[in-house]
């Protein structure tokens, strides 16, 4: 895999640029692939992000060990009530149009998580995984912090609680003659989301009005911008409109949520606003309201799809 991008695929970003201190010019190019990214669209490939590839391997391999035990296995994993999002095994409610069932956890000891006894090692992989997601997300924060000239540290120290973070481990029943599966066209809600999938595909990103699959390939994680990002940049940075479509084949994927703390205030910034003579594209709001907002979207879909709430709710339309 070629660091770059053409037309029909989605640019790829070799990390390692990143992480040597004696490669300015591939850290330029890498900086530049990214901005140009995440302007026009809001996602790329990473590798050479420093998770490993056994242990990518191995949280896949876990997680449809436990999807395939029966549903009353996996029904002793439900949520706890009080979280901010519902821990543990659940599955789209029947009247979504999205068809999955998922394992949604926490940061390693948060109390909210309700990990399953089986199999064994599922909670010390979904752990590990997530200590080495959570730095990446650190990483990629950064980076985009400089791809829009930020001073440094500002999104860091905005974004200053990982409390809030999760991960999902997610399967997708395999498709039938009456029953599709996927998810439909979404934003992210979040700060920066990072999918890694098994071989089957389906992943699908909107690049430039076109549907473009995201082919997978081993070891490397999609990263997607989200509507936080967006907001704070008033639109400079882009949230980025993905799918699930229907497969034949039954799909394993996992997506982690580099969040934002739900008392933050989101707002676009002085630097993409008033410094530079620009109206705001957005009022502020309450990250956790937003989050709860959308948990709803879930829970109890509008009957029209024009009620669903996605970050337009907050647009200023002149
Ligand atoms: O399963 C995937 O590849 C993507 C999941 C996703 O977009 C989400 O959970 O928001
Ligand atoms: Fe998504």
């Amino acid at each position: 895999m070629k660091q770059g991008m053409d037309e029909f695929s989605i640019p790829t970003v070799d990390l390692s640029h990143l992480l040597r201190k004696d490669d300015d010019h591939g850290k330029k190019k890498a900086m530049e692939l990214i901005t140009q990214a995440c302007s026009d669209y809001g996602f790329f490939q990473i590798m050479n992000h420093g998770v490993p590839l056994d242990l990518m391997k191995q949280a896949l391999e876990l997680s449809k060990t436990f999807f395939d035990y029966p549903d009353e296995e996996k029904r002793r994993s439900s949520p706890t009530s009080d979280a901010p999002l519902p821990a543990g095994y659940n599955r789209q409610p029947l009247h979504s149009p999205d068809k999955n069932e998922y394992f949604l956890v926490f940061p390693p000891h948060s109390s909210f998580d309700v990990y399953p006894q089986n199999p064994p090692q599922f909670r010390e992989v979904a752990e590990e995984i997530f200590r080495h997601l959570s730095k990446t997300g650190l990483l990629l924060e950064s980076i985009i912090n400089e791809c829009l000239g930020l001073r440094p540290n500002f999104l860091k120290e905005f974004n200053d609680d990982r409390s809030w973070d999760f991960m999902v481990a997610l399967h997708y029943w395999a498709a039938s003659e009456n029953e599709n599966n996927g998810i439909t066209e979404h934003e992210d809600g979040n700060c920066i989301t990072f999918v890694f999938q098994d071989e089957v595909g389906g992943l699908q990103v909107r690049k430039n009005g076109e549907w473009i699959p995201v082919i997978p390939a081993e070891g490397a994680i999609v990263v997607n911008i989200g509507d936080v990002i967006q907001v704070l940049s008033n639109k400079k940075f882009k949230s980025a409109t993905h799918r699930v479509v229907r497969q034949e084949r039954s799909r394993y994927s996992y997506a982690f949520f580099y969040n934002l703390q739900g008392d933050k205030w989101v707002e676009p910034l002085s630097e993409f606003t008033k410094e530079i003579g620009e109206a705001p594209k957005y009022r502020g709001f309450k990250y956790g309201e937003y989050q709860q907002l959308r948990v709803r979207n879930k829970s109890h879909p509008p009957s029209r799809p024009e009620d669903v709430i996605h970050i337009t709710h907050y647009e200023i339309t002149n």
